[in-house]
């Protein structure tokens, strides 16, 4: 009996069905992006338990990028925070910029917290985790002048945990992008199903979860 295979769709399959669900108004865009971050919590908290134990106060690096993969980061940002972790965030680009469910997740994040610029050539510190929440499935051409971002997390030692892609990483693997720089990952959560960069990825041994989106 065959394993059942799991579910690969195109990031273009996964826009259409975000599309649908917020244009039957079944959902928002903004509850989309409230389950997915809670879906990373959940995911970080499983993979290291050791963070998860009561009386400690891990301190977590969060990446924001320009997009929506950066309004996820704000949610990662205020759920850990709630939880009582010490949490340092960085937006690379300007607020003005972000679409508007990431801006009113950066919004709800400044209550709480600071947003710091992400420096040209940071020093992240010791953190115990770091939230790659820069660029997802709407990277649209190699990264450049990310080189030293990625040379500063791999600095960290720290665990990656990279928000639907490694920064970097085309959603649907297409042959001429599989050398793109891409951030450093220890275990990637994406959404609803896998994407074709998923499967190569967990080919090549990085962890894949997928957090359902409910949809
Ligand atoms: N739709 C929703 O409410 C949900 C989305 N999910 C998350 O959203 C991202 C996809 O978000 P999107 O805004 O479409 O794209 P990104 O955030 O991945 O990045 C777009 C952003 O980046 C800029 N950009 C693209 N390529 C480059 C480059 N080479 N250099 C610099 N900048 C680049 C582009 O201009 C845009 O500004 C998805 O991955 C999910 O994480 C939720 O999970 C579910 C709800
Ligand atoms: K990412």
């Amino acid at each position: 009996m065959n394993e059942k295979q799991p579910q690969i769709i195109t990031s273009a399959q996964m826009r259409a069905m975000e599309a649908t669900a917020i244009g039957t108004g079944s959902v928002t865009g903004l509850e989309l992006m409230e389950r997915a971050g809670t879906g990373l919590v959940t995911a970080i908290l499983a993979a290291w338990p050791e963070l998860a134990r009561p009386g400690t106060a891990p301190r977590a690096v969060i990446l924001c990028g320009p997009g929506n993969n950066g309004g996820d980061g704000f949610v990662v940002a205020r759920q850990l925070r709630k939880r009582g972790w010490r949490v340092a965030l960085y937006l690379y680009g300007g607020a003005e910029r972000l679409p508007p469910d990431a801006r009113a997740n950066h919004d709800r994040w400044c209550k709480i917290g600071r947003v710091n610029p992400l420096p040209a050539k940071p020093d992240f510190g010791t953190p115990d985790l770091i939230v790659d929440a820069l660029f997802g499935i709407g990277l649209s051409r190699p990264l450049t002048g990310f080189d030293t971002i990625f040379a500063a997390i791999s600095r960290t030692q720290a665990p990656v945990l990279s928000v639907d892609l490694p920064s970097g990483r085309d959603a649907d693997a297409r042959p001429d992008t599989m050398d793109w720089p891409t951030a450093p990952t220890s275990l990637v959560v994406t959404f609803h199903a896998l994407k074709p960069a998923h499967a190569h990825l967990r080919a090549r041994g990085v962890p894949v979860i997928v957090a359902p989106l409910g949809l």
